[in-house]
């Protein structure tokens, strides 16, 4: 039975961990570390006044779930007055301090937060249905679901992250939003095992000192030493470097941080070029609608090749965002291609009876299962996979796809985030709640039925959906109330906590 949450339903403002007093002011700025900057900044006043202003809140819509029209119109609805984001046609901004991650629609995976400049690194990566892609330091997977539906949510991503509780959370967001062409790995990316093959698209989405989310954590100006920048460097080139050994000739590397020093940008680009000289390229990119300079050539002494300048940067007063910097390279393609590497054997599902158990129960299309590979990776049940899935042999997997069906239970159930995958297609047992039972059945409380509701469906377990979007799973119970099967760690939870 459910316990009854004594969380108030879903509501629309509510004060974030960054409290409006802690923004810093332009005198606390004029004497902070940020100085540094002074000469790389255009326009110094702007600059100071946009980081002591609240960063708005921005998400783009699920490809796979919901058109950007229907989910402005969603939130519209809800009194909110979304604003397109030129540049990102997919994408929405909110106003500051709106917690996305507590709307129904959010929990149900329709969308997902991103800060803008977190958003544009995938844009520029060419991203095409067939390729091959390394996320080398993935987590909390943001970037790694954009291009998990850019190359249409089929083929082969493989997301790592050194850590493993980050690579959990990374793994709540796909199953949230419905990935299923991602393998997990946790490895050291500086160590990322030869043998994995080459990828057509490595991406590195670099730890770093994370100056430039100085608005989302206005504490960092009293906590951040700005040495820590000399610090990252020696990782951040080894991860740079594994990721151009790991990347095909003709294949594309994006180098990306969320931070101002040059130490831990150009510098690193820098030194990884003149590695490969002759063998990598930096390539000219381009963010139509946003305001960017060009990567640093001169820095504290040190004057770098012009080409350094092909880097983009971004800074908070151009287009109201975060700090950023983005470098894309491109390996020769005249170099020699390794062979392709040994693949996984993926150990395919034997337990046919629960998939035609469920085409039976929710009246599936006949061949439903055939768009999909079916895997048993865990004696809980059963994991969906896109078709043409084929991951290296190495390194081993943390995980695969998205699990679907829980088959040590009786009965048998779809998960929640089976339950969204399978919903749309679902012909019997599907029961669309109201408003007030959408939200009881987000807080995991008992409702009761219409009597129309009521009527129109025998008891058991029932994919419950509000407006059509398929919310999971429900058992409606033979004594008239129907019990929620929302995961609790679902309910109002906010994955985007962590810095995307
Ligand atoms: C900026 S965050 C990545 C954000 C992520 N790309 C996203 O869009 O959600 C950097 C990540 O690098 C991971 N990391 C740090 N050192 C690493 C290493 N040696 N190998 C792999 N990942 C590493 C951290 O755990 C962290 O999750």
């Amino acid at each position: 039975m459910p316990h009854h949450s004594p969380s108030p339903p879903p509501s629309n403002h509510r004060p974030t961990r960054t409290d409006a007093a802690a923004r810093p002011t332009p005198t606390q700025l004029a004497h902070s570390w940020l100085t540094r900057y002074r000469d790389l900044i255009d326009d110094w006043d702007a600059f100071a006044a946009a980081l002591a202003r609240s960063l708005p809140v921005t998400l783009w819509a699920n490809p796979t779930r919901i058109s950007i029209a229907a989910l402005t119109d969603l939130l519209t609805e809800d009194a909110l007055a979304p604003q397109p984001i030129p540049g990102l046609p997919n994408a929405l901004r909110l106003p500051p301090e709106y917690r996305v991650g507590q709307q129904w629609w959010y929990c149900v995976g329709l969308a997902h937060a991103q800060e803008v400049v977190s958003q544009l690194p995938v844009t520029v990566l060419d991203l095409q249905p067939g390729q091959r892609v390394l996320d080398l330091c993935a987590a909390p997977g943001g970037k790694t679901a954009q291009i998990a539906f850019a190359l249409g949510n089929r083929g082969t991503v493989i997301a790592n992250d050194i850590g493993y509780g980050r690579l959990k959370a990374l793994q709540g967001n796909l199953d949230r939003l419905g990935v299923i062409n991602v393998t997990t790995t946790q490895s050291d990316g500086r160590n990322w095992p030869t043998a994995s093959g080459q990828f057509d698209r490595v991406l590195v989405d670099a730890p770093c000192s994370s100056e430039g989310t100085i608005r989302r954590n206005p504490s960092l100006l009293q906590r951040h030493d700005p040495a820590t920048a000399e610090r990252f460097g020696p990782r951040q080139r080894a991860l740079l470097r594994r990721a151009v050994q790991r990347c095909r000739p003709g294949g594309l590397v994006l180098y990306s941080t969320c931070t101002f020093a040059p130490e831990e940008n150009e510098l690193v680009v820098a030194d990884i070029l003149a590695e490969y000289a002759g063998q990598l390229q930096l390539r000219e990119i381009d963010f139509p609608g946003f305001n960017t300079a060009p990567g640093v050539t001169r820095w504290l002494g040190r004057t770098l090749p012009p080409e350094l300048a092909r880097c983009r940067r971004f800074w908070p007063h151009r287009n109201d965002t975060g700090g950023f910097f983005i470098a894309l390279l491109e390996k020769d393609p005249s170099l020699p291609a390794e062979p392709e590497p040994e693949l996984a054997h993926l150990a395919d599902s034997e337990h046919d009876e629960w998939l035609d158990g469920l085409i039976a129960k929710y009246g599936l299309p006949e061949d439903y299962w055939s768009r999909y590979r079916i895997n048993r990776q865990t004696k809980r049940g059963l994991h969906l996979l896109a078709a043409d899935h084929a991951p290296p042999a190495v390194p081993a997997a943390e995980g695969r796809g998205l699990f679907f069906h829980r088959t040590n239970v009786r009965p048998p159930k779809p998960t929640t985030s089976g339950a969204l995958v399978i919903g749309p297609d679902a012909t019997r047992f599907r029961l669309e709640l109201n408003r007030e039972q959408r939200d009881a059945y987000l807080r995991r409380e008992l409702f009761a039925p219409t009597a129309a509701q009521r009527a129109a469906n025998p008891p058991g377990q029932a994919i419950v959906s509000y407006r059509g979007q398929i919310l999971g799973i429900a058992v409606l119970h033979r004594s008239g109330v129907i019990e929620s099967q929302f995961p609790s760690r679902w309910s109002g939870q906010a994955a985007t906590e962590l810095p995307a």
